[in-house]
């Protein structure tokens, strides 16, 4: 049956070749079950209720993805999104979660109507690759940030906005030692660094009577708190129809972006360079993202960890659905998750934030029309502290400076269309 469901054989790989790389992948990106609740709490949401919304949306895309796709790419909860919902939607622009929910599903249902009418193919082709590269970078700046705030490491300055906080400071300290853990363990190649670090700085926090011991496995907590809290009523208002672009437009690129990579670290591309079944994986990606809201969490996103898996031989969904069951086997260590404090992740956020911005080095850097744009918008995400802001001055910047250039062939309509309407925006509101 397995053989029938994946095909094993053809994709020549085996069961234990598949559930080692899912185990692999697991290890890497398990770090969202602890990261999401912590990220989303700071919403207002409910810590428990959000742990369980996110291993279920994870658990849920990861099937979704491996049995109607066929692709060892697994799926949770994305970095970057929690935070535009958490500190943009939510903090800066004052929205409840109940209504960033709503957005964020409404995006789901969007994003899953462009998957299967083709419009998303035409919007992702239209955005310069410069810029794909820097909203990447300026994602990975922008969480850094939120991880060296959490840590002290960094502080507001009313005469210099920020500068450095108590870096002897317990938290302060601890999270640079994740951090170097994380590093040192990755480049000595163990796959599990990343919880590895997390569970270590956890324990330190423990034996110097900073965290307080809950028990390690439960039952997992109530998801009332926010099963189907999401609010679509307001969705609807134009102010909002903002939001919904924006969660749909950091989705998109987040989405494709992370499927080239991995389908090309497995050698899933077809000849001409084409992903035989997009079509499939964008509707799990999708469905995984409405569910997810609808369960509790910000936008549930292909993860780009999956590329560690696929280098331990995962070639099939089976990998996913590995990956998947695992998220189900976590909801039980919710009293682990609850006692991992924020110092014990901020390694990881600055972490990805190295993963995120190594795709810089494709930057043309020789040519000042594409390079100053995505400094505009990698600089601007953390500067501005939201990722949407900085996307639309990204694009502003870019058709600005190609048309003050005379450089009208590296625009098209979508370009020009996007910096019209974040114009539009910026000026009236
Ligand atoms: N937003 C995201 N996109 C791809 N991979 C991720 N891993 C963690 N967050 C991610």
């Amino acid at each position: 049956m397995l053989e029938k469901l994946f095909k094993l054989k053809q994709n020549n790989t085996s069961l234990k070749q598949e559930a080692v790389a899912g185990l692999t992948t697991f290890l890497t990106m398990a770090y969202i079950i602890f990261v999401n609740p912590m990220m989303l709490a700071d919403a207002g949401m409910d810590h428990g209720a959000v742990f369980v919304a996110t291993c279920l949306a994870a658990a849920l895309g990861c099937l979704i993805m491996g049995l109607l796709a066929n692709y060892p790419i697994a799926l949770a909860p994305g970095m970057g999104l929690n935070a535009f919902f958490t500190y943009t939607v939510v903090g800066e622009m004052g929205y409840s979660w109940e209504t960033a929910l709503g957005a964020v599903f409404m995006s789901g249902v969007c994003f899953l109507i462009l998957s299967l009418v083709k419009i998303r193919e035409w919007i992702v082709n239209s955005i310069p690759m410069s810029l794909r590269f820097g909203i990447a970078a300026g994602i990975g700046l922008f969480l850094a940030l939120i991880g060296l705030k959490s840590a002290g490491i960094v502080v507001a300055s009313p005469a210099t906005l920020v500068t450095m906080g108590d870096i002897t400071s317990f938290p302060a300290m601890m999270a640079a030692l994740g951090f170097f853990l994380i590093i040192a363990m990755v480049q000595r190649g163990l796959k599990a660094a990343v919880i590895f670090s997390i569970l270590i700085v956890t324990v330190l926090g423990l034996l110097f009577g900073d965290v307080q011991y809950n028990g390690l496995v439960s039952m997992p907590p109530s998801i009332a708190p926010t099963f189907m809290k999401m609010d679509l009523s307001s969705v609807l208002e134009v102010s909002m129809l903002s939001v919904v672009f924006a969660f749909l437009f950091v989705d998109l690129f987040d989405t494709s972006g992370t499927l080239v990579a991995v389908a090309q670290r497995g050698g899933l591309l077809d000849d001409k360079g084409r992903l035989p079944r997009v079509k499939r994986a964008l509707t799990a990606d999708s469905v995984a993202t409405i569910t997810g809201a609808a369960l509790g969490t910000s936008t549930t996103t292909s993860y780009i960890e999956s590329t560690a898996g696929v280098s331990a031989g995962g070639r099939t969904g089976l990998t996913a659905v590995i990956v998947g069951l695992l998220f189900i086997a976590a909801l039980f260590v919710s009293p682990l998750a609850g006692m991992v404090p924020a110092y014990a992740t901020a390694g990881t956020l600055f972490y990805v934030a190295i993963l995120m911005m190594s795709g810089l080095i494709n930057v043309e850097w020789d040519d000042l029309t594409e390079a100053a744009p995505v400094v505009v918008t990698c600089l601007l995400m953390p500067l501005t502290f939201s990722i949407a802001n900085a996307i639309g001055l990204g694009f502003i910047s870019y058709a600005m400076i190609k048309l003050l250039t005379g450089r009208f062939k590296d625009l098209n309509a979508g370009v020009l269309v996007v910096a019209a309407l974040f114009l539009i925006k910026f000026i009236y509101g």
